[in-house]
């Protein structure tokens, strides 16, 4: 049986104390609604990863992730974080390869390799972002761009390492756009993802979490997670407000 997973990429938004009261009431609401069998995930900026911490309950259903990390564990990268910071502020994940970061901060599928590595090597889960922009999926070359890129940045793992990624699949054009993909879309190319991580990893594909990311909501939610390779999402906007953030999580 897959995990079944909603995480939450707050992006770079809140303060110290907004982010300690979303936390809390995403604590809450999760523990009194919640499905038991759904890990929830929250990433909120570096500086608030530690202060958060105390906030969620001990038992393990929320769990913290980074938005990004270092390819190395330490050195001279002003302005950096590493894999190994991460862990020990009480991270269990780190999201890799957003498209924003592919985007604005120029990071190649090379790059994410390595990061992927480090993130595995200082014992942290990651969640692999994927997805093309809208001229591809206009030329109708949204496969073969996705694949290429879990190609580049994940081909090199072995089973025991590729164990510990999460797949999030988030159409770049469907990102903070209001235009989600439709759950078809989602469907067909959650599918073909699945298909060409079987062609490296074998069964283990069955057991890998796929998740979609790109103006998910609460009214979108059910119908997206009630497709046979949708295993849960990664939500952006509305995962800062706590009160949709836990009707999507309930949306299973
Ligand atoms: O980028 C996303 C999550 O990582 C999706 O963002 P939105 O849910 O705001 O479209």
């Amino acid at each position: 049986m897959r995990k079944q997973i909603v995480a939450g990429n707050w992006k770079m938004n809140k303060t110290l104390t907004e982010a300690q009261s979303l936390t809390s009431e995403i604590a809450n609401m999760v523990a009194d609604e919640a499905p038991d069998n759904v890990q929830v995930i929250i990433a909120p900026p570096y500086p608030f990863i530690y202060a958060v911490q105390n906030l969620i309950p001990e038992m393990g259903q929320i769990l913290l992730s980074g938005q990004n990390c270092h390819s190395e564990d330490s050195g001279a990268f002003t302005g950096e974080v590493s894999a190994s910071m991460l862990k020990s502020l009480g991270a269990q994940y780190v999201i890799l390869g957003h498209s924003e970061r592919r985007e604005q901060f120029k990071e190649t599928d090379q790059e994410l390799a390595k990061k992927v590595d480090a993130a595995l090597k200082n014992d942290l889960k990651v969640i692999f972002c994927c997805g093309e922009p809208l001229e591809v999926r206009e030329a109708n070359e949204q496969n073969k761009y996705v694949t290429q890129q879990l190609t580049n940045s994940l081909f090199h793992l072995s089973e025991e390492a590729f164990k510990n990624i999460v797949i999030a699949y988030e159409p770049i054009w469907a990102i903070g756009t209001g235009k989600t993909a439709s759950s078809a879309q989602a469907q067909e190319m959650h599918e073909t993802i699945r298909e060409h991580l079987a062609s490296k990893f074998g069964k283990l594909a069955e057991e890998t979490s796929i998740l979609y990311g790109g103006s998910c909501k609460p009214d979108n939610a059910k119908e997206l997670f009630s497709q046979k390779d949708v295993d849960g999402g990664l939500i952006g906007g509305a995962s800062l407000k706590s009160r949709d953030f836990t009707d999507i999580i309930k949306s299973f």
